[in-house]
């Protein structure tokens, strides 16, 4: 019987990044297979966003990074913009640009130096902002749009960008409950019709449960646990790194968290 190599999406070994001369992660190792959805959670500060920008190359480590079976350190920056595509927490906006004009730079990696972007292109970017209902927008200069509706054109530029990988930080953190499933329900629908590989991070942690295949929560730059949601999100591990009451309740598509507060804390009745 001859063996059957799955080439991994993403695949991390040993991975440390310093900033500021502090290491931010130290032996991280993570491993995400071709059309799974990966959620890394953790405290603030645990180094979730240091490692999806290392992943997508905005800030360098010592380790290994191989992404669709390439060593990372190999790939010219359009290859690699091809393969993956990141929407971080603050993207910067530019001031005076429509939001057609920068959902188009997502096309950056297919334009020639030089060139202009073509028909197929202009089509890319107008079927990204019909699915995240954003077409009325176009014309709109991107910082009068809410924080809400600058998120999504955020996403829409990364999925502009035809990448195989999604890189997600904190995707949904400005969105209101509906936009969020929405736009959650949109990544899940494209990683089916389209095989894409996501790779998020989240506070809602009943939401990222809901979503994920896996997780990984990150404390101290390093990974304190791996697997199932079910797995991961635990009392124990909550109360532990987060240092949160919660209570866990099994839900139809995974855990729920729900934060409660600790016995005895007074209720104050309301003035008569
Ligand atoms: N350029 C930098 N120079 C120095 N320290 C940095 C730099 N960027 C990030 N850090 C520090 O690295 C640590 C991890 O930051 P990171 O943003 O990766 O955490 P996070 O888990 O995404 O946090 P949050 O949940 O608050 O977004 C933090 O202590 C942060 O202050």
């Amino acid at each position: 019987m001859s063996a059957v190599s799955v080439v991994s999406a993403v695949e991390v070994r040993d991975l440390r990044v310093e900033l500021g001369g502090a290491p931010i992660l130290d032996g991280v190792d993570l491993t995400v297979a071709p059309g799974e959805w990966v959620t890394v959670i953790g405290p603030n500060g645990a180094g979730k966003s240091t490692l999806l920008r290392a992943i997508g190359g905005l800030v360098t480590g010592i380790g290994s990074i191989c992404l669709l079976g390439t060593p990372a350190a190999k790939l010219r920056r359009r290859d690699r913009a091809r393969m993956v595509a990141t929407v971080t927490q603050s993207p910067v906006v530019p001031p005076g640009m429509a939001v057609v004009d920068y959902v188009l730079l997502g096309r950056t990696p297919y334009i020639p130096p030089l060139g202009r972007e073509s028909d197929a292109d202009l089509a890319a970017v107008r079927e990204v902002l019909d699915r995240l209902d954003l077409s009325g927008f176009a014309d709109r200069e991107l910082a009068t749009l809410s924080g809400g509706e600058r998120q999504r054109v955020f996403l829409a530029r990364a999925l502009a960008q035809g990448a195989t990988v999604l890189l997600l930080d904190e995707p949904t953190s400005a969105l209101d409950i509906g936009h969020q499933q929405e736009v959650l329900e949109l990544v899940d629908q494209l990683r089916h019709d389209h095989g894409l590989t996501v790779l998020a991070t989240m506070h809602d942690l009943s939401i990222a449960g809901e979503y994920a295949d896996r997780m990984v929560l990150l404390a101290d730059g390093r990974v304190a646990a791996a697997g199932h949601p079910r797995e991961v999100l635990t009392e124990q591990l909550l109360a532990r790194y987060y240092r949160a009451r919660v209570r866990v309740v099994d839900g139809e598509h995974g855990p729920l968290v729900v934060p409660v507060r600790a016995a005895g804390t007074r209720v104050r009745s309301a003035p008569s």
